[in-house]
């Protein structure tokens, strides 16, 4: 659903006219027709709505021959009173040129965020102490401590210094490797797409990193199925408790869109991101065979 994204000037021609033949608004300038043009023949649709409706308007338009009219001749527009000496509009900046004329992509794409942006506002249901599920926030917040990324560095790395056989310490090793391959991913990826976090959303996370006022995509998420994945795959767990990892992935990643964080787009991608980075940190496994000096400097410690 494109929307124009200048509004349409909606004054008379004439007036129109008066001002600069590429001013804001002016269809020269590129604003789409007010009856949602956004299509590629926006711009010529809005100057014959002018031109057969506007009564009163200098009828030098309305003269015009077809062979004279817009339409076929693409980038300029019939101003009232310019006289054929006047030089003709200068054609669309390619990027309105785009804007009019999007492409499937852009359309998918627009009519995608859109309904994230819809889904996202009626899924934030803990968003503030007022919503209406607003009585479930302390507990979706103990479930946001629950995939934050400084229990489990510290948890990891108490973990490792008790650590006294060579395969343990190997598993774990390997896990501190991937939440910091995480950290910095996500950091780079929420520096670089600078989404912003939902307008409901109220900033009183447990400490974050500065990076952190951006929301695409979700660190919790990332982390959640990275960890996830991770622990199905290292430890021995029954059936019951394989279970309810993968559904505390599952419902860390809702919470964080019912706690108004995110947009569901940033925790799809955040699972998306989480999954491949296992992919990466099983292919780059480190182990004494090919990370000897890392092992050796752990086991001084
Ligand atoms: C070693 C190091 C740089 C540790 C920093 C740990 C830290 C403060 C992580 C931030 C975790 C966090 C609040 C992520 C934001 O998660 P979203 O799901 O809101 O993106």
């Amino acid at each position: 659903m494109p929307s124009p994204r200048r509004n349409v000037d909606a004054r008379p021609l004439a007036a129109s006219a008066s001002s600069s033949s590429s001013g804001p608004g002016s269809p020269a300038h590129g604003g789409g027709g007010g009856g949602g043009g956004g299509g590629g023949g926006g711009r010529f649709e809005f100057q014959s709505l002018l031109s057969s409706r506007a009564p009163g308007l200098d009828p030098t338009c309305t003269r015009l021959r077809a062979s004279e009219s817009p339409v076929h001749r693409r980038g300029s527009f019939p101003l009232a009173g310019a006289g054929p000496s006047q030089a003709p509009p200068a054609p669309l900046p390619e990027e309105d040129r785009m804007d009019l004329n999007p492409s499937f992509l852009g359309i998918a794409l627009r009519s995608l965020l859109a309904i994230d942006l819809w889904l996202s506002k009626k899924l934030g249901v803990c968003a503030g102490e007022s919503s209406s599920w607003g009585s479930m926030r302390p507990l979706m917040k103990l479930l946001e401590i629950s995939g934050h990324g400084i229990p489990w560095l510290l948890g990891t790395l108490y973990c490792l210094s008790r650590s006294d056989s060579w395969a343990g310490r190997e598993v774990l090793m390997n896990l501190l490797f991937a939440l910091l391959l995480d950290l910095l991913l996500v950091a780079l990826i929420k520096g670089l797409v600078r989404r912003r976090r939902p307008a409901h959303n109220q900033m009183d996370m447990f400490v974050t990193l500065s990076v952190d006022k951006y929301s695409f995509p979700s660190g919790h998420a990332t982390r959640a199925a990275l960890v996830s994945r991770f622990i199905l795959n290292h430890l021995v767990l029954a059936i019951p408790l394989r279970v309810l990892v993968v559904l505390w992935a599952f419902i860390l990643g809702l919470s964080r869109v019912m706690l108004g964080r995110h947009n569901v787009t940033d925790v799809a991608f955040g699972f998306f991101l989480g999954y491949t980075q296992y992919s990466i940190v099983d292919y780059c496994w480190l182990s004494p065979h090919n990370a000897p000096v890392l092992f050796l400097l752990w086991s001084q410690q």
